[in-house]
């Protein structure tokens, strides 16, 4: 029998504004994950999950998570784990879910319209800030399904199991090894029935849709260094090799201007693209203008929704991101630098295994580099890397999730696959041995990890309706 969830949803609507206060309170702490200097902040945002959970009467703990490796000298943030109500009712199912707490960098320089950390609502209910879609806004989300539920005096559906990381940003460090020893026997984990994770977003901006795949991320640097020191162009140009234009060179080696990457036996670890697979592109629920909205442009590569759509799910991307080292504010320093850092990323998808790749991506740039003929040094490495996940969405975790979705916003959910990473998802499904439904808030046009990033008002208010329904669906869903 379908849950009336109707006082539900109009105790989520009376809350709306302590909602959005609270994601005003959470996007006010700069939690960037990449950034030593903030690692201060991101533990404050762990803490304020914490209190919030505490107040709302939920089982808490904050589990230290070692140091970070590489950076011996500062510590992890911790995991915030929770159990909601804090005594386990043996008559229900369990449900896991997982967030993160921390946040790309931001800054109002990059040319964001607003400032990164301060939530600015436009009258379009448009909530702009850092973190507001990516992924403080689903986290809160949970928070604020127990909230409603206490409020509206409804019993909870199921045991809340709760996992906000505050590393995702930065590859999850640390959070495989505590995921796999709390689902062990007698520990934290161990009896989740399913798993859900709200961090991705709507294909475009009106139809939800419900996700079984990701692509992986294996995320390399390029160092390349000679000079001592910085130099001065018109005193050394012309009389020292210089390591930036190696590095562009390398760089620009990758990759051409249509995606396509160059490192020679990449494509051949692709699984390769079946009949049935290429029919389930066709009725997909995206456009190509769904696309340029989201670029805020019409340089897509492809001009057909198919092509785009197995671009950014099923094919590897390499993308290059930036360069540390190298002059970058306005203005015409002349400087030459002594040492650059390049960095780039591949997407990996079926069934690229990331040592394979790591040894192709190894292999190419060493051949690019001296082909240069060039004196200067040049160490390329891995910083770290995540596996592609692609799972089964018939289980009755997305037979749930697809029945919240039809009430809340009264359509069917598109099945989708997804181009960016979520590392600790293929962790999730192999230590607890149970289905994983990827379940967004946020649409297409929020701008994760870019400049102007938002959640729209509606998606977050409609999306705590969703995350409390599917929770009331999968307590009823039969297990076959
Ligand atoms: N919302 C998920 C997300 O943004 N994931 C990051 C994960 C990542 C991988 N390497 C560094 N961060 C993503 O870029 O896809
Ligand atoms: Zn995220
Ligand atoms: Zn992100």
């Amino acid at each position: 029998m379908a849950p009336n969830l109707h006082t539900y949803y109009k105790t989520v609507d009376s809350l709306a504004e302590p909602f959005i206060d609270r994601l005003r309170q959470a996007v006010a702490i700069p939690s960037i994950s990449a950034d030593e200097e903030r690692r201060e902040d991101v533990v404050k945002m762990g803490m304020f999950l914490k209190s919030e959970l505490e107040k709302l009467g939920a089982h808490v703990e904050a589990r230290p998570l070692g140091k970070q490796p590489h950076k011996e000298h500062l510590e992890l943030p911790p995991a915030i784990i929770g159990r909601y109500p804090a005594k386990k009712d043996e008559s229900k199912r369990t449900i896991l879910v997982y967030g993160h707490y921390d946040v790309q960098p931001a800054d109002l320089s990059d040319g964001w319209a607003t400032e990164p950390f301060k939530l600015s609502i436009d009258d379009k209910g448009r909530m702009y800030g850092r973190g507001s879609t990516d992924d403080k806004g689903p986290v809160l989300g949970w928070l604020n399904v127990i909230q409603s539920h206490k409020e509206a005096g409804i019993e909870f559906p199921v045991n809340l199991l709760m996992c906000f990381e505050g590393m995702e940003e930065y590859g999850s460090e640390g959070l495989d090894d505590f995921i796999i020893a709390e689902c062990k026997p007698g520990k934290f984990f161990e009896d989740a029935d399913a798993v859900c994770i709200s961090d991705n977003y709507w294909l475009g901006t009106e139809k939800p849709c419900l996700t079984y795949g990701l692509r992986g991320c294996s995320y390399y640097s390029i160092e390349i260094s000679g000079p001592g020191q910085d130099l001065h162009s018109g005193v050394f140009g012309g009389t020292a090799q210089e390591p930036m234009t190696d590095l562009v060179r390398v760089m620009g080696s990758l990759v051409d201007t249509d995606g396509k990457i160059q490192i020679p036996g990449l494509y051949e670890l692709v699984a390769p693209l079946t009949k049935e697979e290429q029919s389930l592109y066709k009725d997909i629920a995206f456009t190509m203008d769904n696309l340029y909205e989201s670029l805020g442009s019409k340089t897509g590569i492809y001009p057909d929704k198919e092509r785009t759509l197995m671009g950014r799910w099923r094919y590897p991307s390499l993308s290059l991101h930036g360069v540390e080292g190298a002059f970058s504010q306005p203005g015409a320093k002349t400087v030459i630098p002594a040492k650059v850092t390049g960095k780039f990323s591949i997407r990996t998808v079926p069934d690229m295994e990331p040592p394979e790749v790591d040894k192709l991506v190894f292999a190419h740039v060493e051949k690019a580099f001296k082909s240069l003929n060039s004196q200067n040094k040049m160490n390329v490495f891995l910083q770290h890397a995540g596996k592609w996940w692609v799972a089964s969405p018939k289980h009755w975790n997305f037979t749930a999730a697809a029945k919240a979705v039809e009430d809340v916003w009264k359509v069917k959910p598109d099945l989708t696959r997804e181009g960016g990473s979520i590392p600790v998802t293929l962790t999730f499904e192999q230590a607890t041995g149970k289905n994983v439904l990827l379940l967004p808030m946020g649409s297409s046009t929020d701008a994760a990890h870019s400049i102007n990033e938002k959640l729209d008002r509606r998606n977050y208010i409609e999306g705590i309706k969703l995350l409390g329904a599917y929770l009331h669906y999968v307590a009823e869903e039969p297990t076959k």
